[in-house]
């Protein structure tokens, strides 16, 4: 009987496959299709200090390939999602769940940890540091000192379990540099990937963008992003402490997909743009999907392959 069960920060999942933030995770009601799915936890929109907006419409489009979008950070507010998911957690307590938070600074941050300790939330929270949406606001995970200073601050007030996620990085020495940084603290977590920045989508028969913010500039998600998730996932699993753990986002839509992320050192993998395209029923076929590879291979649980690709000597 295979297992695709996973522990992120000696918390145990009966599944490794979850959405990702941003993603039917906006209020309660899409929360709760989530919880109700195969998903084996969820993470909330990431939660501001107070709601936003976001950017104006048109600002998600749905390609063949995967997805452009330019959200700008809608969200109910941290306040809401942590209301709402501690009353969750009340219902099952034996599930673990993750809250997605993104301040605009670092005081912003600690503000929001404050509020999440305050709460007396028992999950795992993850620091968005990669929105590439917000006009005029650079993504913090490409200002390496921004993040290491961040990094240092928070661990400094905050002790619960804490995840970041991260842009995806191009360079080798890039990932020298924030694997450096992101080894000096005691993260539960790296979630690599967030979309591929300011891509741009043109419908040609228009002659003209998809997406009304940023002049069609939007974070690119799917097919497109696969390679680049994979190398993101593997470059950190090579280059972090063990334990600081990979949690695989970018370009999952089948099976094959989480056990490519797998395989890279991911113990948990998110889906994001094809959860968007098929709603929470994937999570179930995703599951299935990946337990006939699995048995396929002969593989029992997660462990059996995890970080295992191998090079060509
Ligand atoms: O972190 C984010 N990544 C995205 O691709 N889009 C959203 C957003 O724009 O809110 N945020």
């Amino acid at each position: 009987m295979v297992s695709t069960a996973t522990n992120i920060a000696q918390k145990k999942f009966d599944n490794c496959i979850m959405n990702a933030s941003g993603v039917w995770c906006s209020d309660e009601n899409e929360l709760t299709e989530l919880d109700r799915s195969e998903a084996s936890s969820f993470v909330t929109k990431s939660g501001t200090l107070q709601p936003r907006k976001g950017n104006p419409q048109p600002r998600y489009f749905p390609t063949s390939l995967g997805s452009i979008n330019s959200m700008g950070l809608p969200n109910q507010g941290l306040d809401y999602y942590l209301e709402v998911v501690n009353r969750l957690q009340q219902r099952k307590p034996h599930k673990n769940y993750f809250v997605s938070c993104t301040g605009f600074n670092v005081q912003e941050d600690i503000s929001l940890l404050k509020k999440v300790a305050v709460s007396g939330f028992t999950g795992v929270v993850e620091l968005n540091l990669s929105c590439p949406n917000v006009p005029g606001k650079p993504q913090t995970g490409y200002d390496f000192e921004t993040v290491d200073n961040i990094l240092k601050t928070v661990f400094k007030s905050y002790k619960g379990p804490l995840g970041v996620k991260l842009p995806p990085y191009f360079d080798i020495v890039h990932f020298n540099q924030m694997a450096q940084i992101l080894n000096k603290y005691p993260l539960a977590y790296v979630n690599s990937v967030n979309s591929i920045g300011n891509g741009l989508y043109i419908d040609d028969t228009q002659e003209q963008v998809v997406i009304k913010p940023k002049n069609g500039f939007g974070g690119i998600g799917g097919d497109y992003i696969k390679p680049t998730a994979l190398a993101n996932v593997h470059a950190f699993y090579q280059r972090l402490n063990p334990d600081i753990q990979i949690i695989g986002t970018g370009g999952i839509k089948n099976g094959r997909d989480i056990f490519e992320h797998i395989l890279c050192g991911a113990s948990m993998v998110q889906v994001g743009t094809a959860l968007m395209k098929e709603g929470p029923d994937i999570f179930a076929r995703l599951t299935r999907e990946l337990k006939a590879i699995m048995r396929d291979k002969g593989y029992e649980k997660i462990a059996d392959f995890k970080g295992k690709l191998q090079y060509i000597e």
